[in-house]
């Protein structure tokens, strides 16, 4: 969504922003310009409208819409390059024709909303999962550590802490642009942003002088938007090729990681039980891990010194998110010990292997945002090791309109890692529920040990009244979302209010029995 920060910048003369994107224009383009937007439906008079040939609509059939509500000058995508540079004019605004005008925005962009970018430090995190934990846990070590951050991602975008909810991981290229200027406004030393592949390939984040770049692990997901693997990978990779990186760290226990390790002699890598005496490269290497009840303990050897990191977070794939972010602090000239000392902090990432515990039943539901095999086998791989006794219980559904490959192999690993699976409701969008239900069911080997409750509410109640003491519930893939997708309708819905208000309940008939 695009944001509605007020532009902090002064308006511009046309023939100047474009110098660098359409350099031997021969028109005088004196039109002043005092705001970019994508969306004619919110131009405002003075504005530079953008009019790109979208997955959905075509952006130029907007542009009549788009003058008429004040758009002063517009730029229109061609996908000939013969036509790139020529200008035409409606109503007196001039409409400029450019050759892959969505990979040249966020440059133009950049120039209008922030042409001091190279002075803010951007660290990007980009890979499958692990994106959101690992941009909010950075973003809270550097507030620990005394500097102001922001974020942008999943769960929103701003400084740390004051975060706007976001449609898209990865905004569009102006709101990027407009964002980070605006950041640096506030006194922001530096951003966190999560990268998305879409936000790679539809260069949203094109012109954005990433310092550091970060790569959690390639695992099956968006398959619907990329086709191959190897396309999926090609994606995130442009991320380590083609912006000035100070600092490169990559997973060494992911199996593409471990390719790109090979192009990137100075990268900086991280991993678990990987051994790195061989290498002269730079890197963190988590050796032994303990999994107790409030959290995780483990020993790391590294370039910089070993020692012991006491964390209240879960599961291995939040230890690899830690020594992720340690690289991260480290590569910046933290000190070891402090380091040490913040992540002893607890940093409360929303949706993200949240706990809930009910006193009266003696149950723990865990609210998590897994939606791809691999993120779900992980958080229930995690609550396995953590786990005192009772059982484990999966409840997750699928996206209508995504990726339909992952469907049975979710199930598949929801019964391999779980004593009992519950298929629910997880935005069918213009998909038919029950037909999403029947796709994950063929992944079942033993569906007697799986029940199919829609409502996610009801199945929550269900297992509030069916589950047995010392029982964990996981419940995955809605994470800090707080609606429902039924056709092209948003219907308020969360997992962590419906827990809330139920916890809430408990507590009120408590005290009403004192
Ligand atoms: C398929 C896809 O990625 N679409 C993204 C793309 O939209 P688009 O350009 O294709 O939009 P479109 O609807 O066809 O419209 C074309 C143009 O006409 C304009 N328009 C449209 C209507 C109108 O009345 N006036 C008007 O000017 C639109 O503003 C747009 O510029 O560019 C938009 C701006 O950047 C994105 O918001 C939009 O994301 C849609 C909503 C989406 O669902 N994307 C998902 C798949 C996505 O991007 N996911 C990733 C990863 C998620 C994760 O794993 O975390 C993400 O970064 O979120
Ligand atoms: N490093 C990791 N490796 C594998 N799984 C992870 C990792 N970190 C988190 N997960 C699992 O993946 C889920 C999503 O995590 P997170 O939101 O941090 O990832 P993301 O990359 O931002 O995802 P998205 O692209 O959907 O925004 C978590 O809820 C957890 O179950
Ligand atoms: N942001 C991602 C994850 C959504 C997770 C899940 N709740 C779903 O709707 O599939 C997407 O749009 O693909
Ligand atoms: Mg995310």
């Amino acid at each position: 969504m695009a944001s509605d920060t007020q532009p902090i910048h002064p308006s511009c003369v046309l023939s100047w922003l474009l110098a660098t994107s359409l350099p031997n224009q021969e028109q005088s383009l004196s039109t002043l310009i005092s705001g970019m937007t994508l969306d004619s439906r919110m131009v405002k008079q003075g504005d530079l409208f953008v009019a790109l040939q979208g997955a959905i609509s075509d952006g130029r059939q907007f542009i009549t819409n788009a003058i008429q509500s004040g758009a002063v000058a517009v730029l229109s995508e061609t996908l000939a390059e013969n036509e790139h540079g020529y200008l035409n004019y409606q109503n007196d605004v001039p409409i400029i024709h450019i050759f892959q005008l969505q990979q040249k925005i966020s440059a133009i962009a950049m120039r209008f909303y922030f042409p001091q970018a190279n002075l803010h430090k951007v660290t990007a995190v980009t890979g499958t999962n692990g994106k959101t934990t690992i941009a909010s846990l950075l973003a809270n070590s550097y507030m620990l550590l005394g500097q102001q951050s922001a974020q942008m991602g999943t769960i929103g975008n701003g400084l740390y802490n004051q975060l706007k909810a976001s449609l898209n991981t990865t905004l569009d290229a102006i709101s990027v642009c407009r964002e980070l200027a605006s950041y640096q406004e506030q006194g922001a030393m530096q951003t966190i942003m999560e990268v998305s592949s879409h936000g790679l390939v539809q260069g949203r984040i094109a012109a954005v002088p990433f310092n550091t770049a970060i790569f959690t692990n390639l695992t099956r997901d968006h398959l619907d938007y990329h086709g191959t693997m190897q396309a999926y990978a090609d994606a995130k990779q442009t991320l380590f090729e083609k912006f000035p990186l100070q600092h490169r760290i990559i997973n060494a226990n992911d199996q593409v990681g471990r390719s790109w390790l090979m192009s990137y002699p100075e990268a900086i890598a991280y991993g678990l039980n990987i051994d790195f005496s061989f290498t002269e490269r730079q890197h963190f290497n988590v050796t032994k891990v303990d999994y107790l009840a409030q959290g995780l303990a483990f020993e790391f050897v590294s370039s910089w010194g070993s020692g012991i990191i006491n964390t209240p977070f879960y599961g291995d794939f939040n230890v690899l998110n830690i020594a992720a972010v340690s690289c991260a602090l480290l590569a910046d000239g933290f000190s070891l010990a402090s380091i040490q000392e913040v992540m002893k902090q607890p940093t409360v990432v929303p949706g993200r292997m949240e706990q809930y515990f009910f006193p009266e039943q003696q149950l723990t539901f865990v609210v998590d945002y897994a939606h791809t095999p691999d993120a779900l086998d992980n958080a229930l791989q995690a609550l396995q090791h953590h786990k005192q006794q009772g059982r484990i219980i999966a409840v997750f559904g699928c996206g209508g309109d995504r990726d339909k490959g992952k469907r049975p192999q979710m199930a598949h690993v929801a019964e391999q890692a779980a004593d009992l699976v519950v298929i629910v409701d997880d935005n069918p969008r213009s998909e038919d529920a029950q037909l999403i239900v029947e796709d994950i069911k063929v992944g079942l080997t033993k569906p007697e040990k799986a029940l199919v409750i829609h409502d996610r509410q009801q199945a929550i109640q269900y297992l509030l009244a069916n589950a047995n003491q010392n029982d964990i519930v996981l419940l995955a893939g809605k994470g800090h979302e707080d609606y429902q997708i039924f056709g092209d309708k948003k219907v308020h819905y969360s997992d962590r209010e419906c827990l809330q208000a139920l916890l809430n309940e408990q507590v009120i008939q408590d005290n009403t029995h004192d």
